[in-house]
């Protein structure tokens, strides 16, 4: 017990609400840092599946005790550390309300409760107020990574009362991923109240616009170009090595994805077995369907939080309408047999191959920063709504290992310049003069893939409001002149006058002037 750190001296022992994916593997890792962890799920086959995964476990420390009984579940934890803990990692929503009212009479003062999972910031809000009545705390943590990160160290952000997070992040930080650059750990105080769960909610936004342009990429790739899996899965992996994307973590999936074929006994679980040569990838239908079946909010939430505190992210709404119209694909299949689209074809005349894909790297790049700045926006602009502080500094510290969206470039020329006082309570990334110069330096080749794209009928919904973004968001003379007038014509909405003093630019606000146009 003398090499035990303070951290796990203090808890003792940790209650995983949830055997699911991404709790089985919190509790093995927590076990890993010397933490007895007991385990509950409100499913019985969740807990006996979870018991037959500990029999194979090796290198544990902690002891792990898998528990059916909600009350068992609570005795186990009891006369522990010096006060209880418990990490919940459940569906979002009304799971957490259903758990926290089955558990509550039995919490002290002083526990701790982290809620690990996607949760809205208001959910988190409003049990955090329920819980303080008693004493209680409830941290909104976001977990990045997936369940591999989850088993060896997530990035995490974690948000709430400040003397609980003091408390308890010593100890996260035994468990967060590491940045490889520096050994910190991928877990910091986001700030008060929902902060913690917000920042997560706008990395899975971002983490949507990414991977849209991934995968747009890759089709345009295979059935533009005519490119095998492998060819591809090279690409990926190059633009990984070096460059404005090395270090991406969704380009490495991108890698392994193109490269892994079938074999005769497929994976661990026999999945992907086949006697035919071909990649898993073909296995894979069309349908991303977590929005519809509301198992996931967190990219949804995004865009309304993007509308409601005025920041354009087309880039993350394109992602996000993206897959919501490949969710139900029996309706999508019968408007095809109406609309008749073409298909993506295969792109001719180009004379330099090499060219049109560097100049697709390029454009994948300004999606991947774009992603960036209007993820970074919005979490700006409610910051200073909700009064939270967060330093922006800091999420770009915690996505540099350990979560989905880490992007090792990108993180290195946002951080120095949001550590910069001035840049504190920046709003628009936009301004930073290097930020700007990366976007100008990849316009041509994001213009070019754009119009190449689309005259092959190529599926470009990342990419291409990406262009129209860069356009529009640095345009001086935006045609929205028109769309003004034609409010005025028929709302009496009134405008502001171009070269007047204190109208152009002049604030964010109505103009004085309204012409009548068709008197009523
Ligand atoms: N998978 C991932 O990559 C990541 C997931 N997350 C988040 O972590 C959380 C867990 O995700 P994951 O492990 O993947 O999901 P799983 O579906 O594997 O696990 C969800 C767990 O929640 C339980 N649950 C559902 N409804 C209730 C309820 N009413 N009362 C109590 N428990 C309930 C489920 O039980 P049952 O089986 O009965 O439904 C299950 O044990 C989610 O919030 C998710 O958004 C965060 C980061 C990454
Ligand atoms: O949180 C995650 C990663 O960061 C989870 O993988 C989550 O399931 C992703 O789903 P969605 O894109 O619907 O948020």
């Amino acid at each position: 017990m003398s090499n035990t750190p303070d951290a796990v001296k203090q808890f003792k022992r940790i209650g995983v609400v949830g055997a699911g994916n991404m709790g089985s593997m919190m509790a093995f890792a927590f076990s890993e840092i010397g933490l007895d962890v007991s385990i509950w799920d409100v499913k019985r086959e969740n807990v006996d599946s979870f018991a037959k995964q500990l029999q194979q476990a090796k290198g544990l420390k902690g002891e792990i005790e898998p528990i059916h009984d909600v009350d068992e579940f609570m005795r186990s934890l009891d006369g522990q550390g010096e006060r209880k803990l418990f990490i919940f990692s459940i569906t979002h929503g009304y799971p957490a309300d259903s758990v926290l009212s089955q558990i509550k009479q039995d919490l002290k003062k002083g526990d701790i409760i982290l809620d690990g999972g996607n949760e809205h910031y208001r959910n988190t809000e409003r049990r955090q107020k329920e819980c303080e009545e008693i004493g209680v705390s409830w941290i909104g943590m976001g977990v990045s990574g997936g369940y591999q990160s989850a088993r060896h160290g997530p990035s995490m952000s974690p948000g709430g009362d400040p003397d609980s997070l003091d408390g308890v992040v010593p100890l996260l930080e035994l468990y967060a991923a590491k940045d490889p650059k520096t050994g910190m750990p991928c877990v910091m105080n986001m700030g008060p109240r929902g902060a913690g769960h917000y920042v997560k909610m706008i990395h899975n936004g971002i983490e949507v616009g990414m991977m849209s342009a991934i995968c747009e990429a890759w089709s345009f790739l295979s059935s533009g170009l005519g490119l095998s899996y492998d060819e591809i899965g090279n690409i990926f992996a190059k633009w990984n090595d070096s460059g404005e994307m090395r270090t991406t973590y969704l380009l490495n999936l991108a890698a392994d994805i193109c490269r892994t074929t079938k074999s005769s006994q497929g994976e661990q679980k026999g999945e992907g077995a086949s006697n035919v040569d071909g990649y898993v990838l073909d296995d894979i239908l069309d349908k991303v369907v977590q929005d519809d079946d509301s198992s996931e909010g967190t990219p949804t939430w995004s865009i309304i939080e993007s509308a409601s505190r005025h920041v354009s992210a087309p880039t993350l709404a394109s992602g996000l309408y993206f897959r919501i119209a490949s969710g139900n694909r029996a309706e999508r299949l019968k408007v095809a047999q109406k609309i008749g689209m073409p298909t993506p074809n295969s792109v001719t005349g180009i004379k330099e191959r090499e060219a049109i894909i560097e100049q697709l790297r390029r454009a994948v790049y300004c999606v991947f920063l774009s992603s960036f700045c209007q993820g970074l926006e919005i979490i700006s602009r409610a910051s200073i709504e909700e009064e939270w502080n967060i330093d922006l500094a800091k999420c770009i510290q915690i996505w540099r290992a350990g979560c989905i969206i880490q992007s090792e470039y990108i993180a290195d020329m946002f951080q120095p310049l949001l550590n910069k006082e001035e840049n504190h309570q920046l709003t628009n990334m936009k301004l930073l003069d290097r930020v700007a110069q990366e976007l100008q330096q990849n316009y041509a080749a994001i213009k070019h893939v754009v119009a190449t794209g689309a005259s092959f009928d190529h599926y470009l919904p990342a990419i291409s409001s990406t262009l129209e973004y860069m356009k529009y968001v640095g345009g001086a003379k935006l045609p929205t002149q028109f769309m003004e007038a034609e409010m005025d014509y028929f709302g009496a909405h009134s405008y502001n006058k171009p070269g007047v003093p204190g109208e152009d630019p002049g604030p964010t606000a109505k103009g004085s002037h309204h012409y009548e146009w068709k008197p009523a």
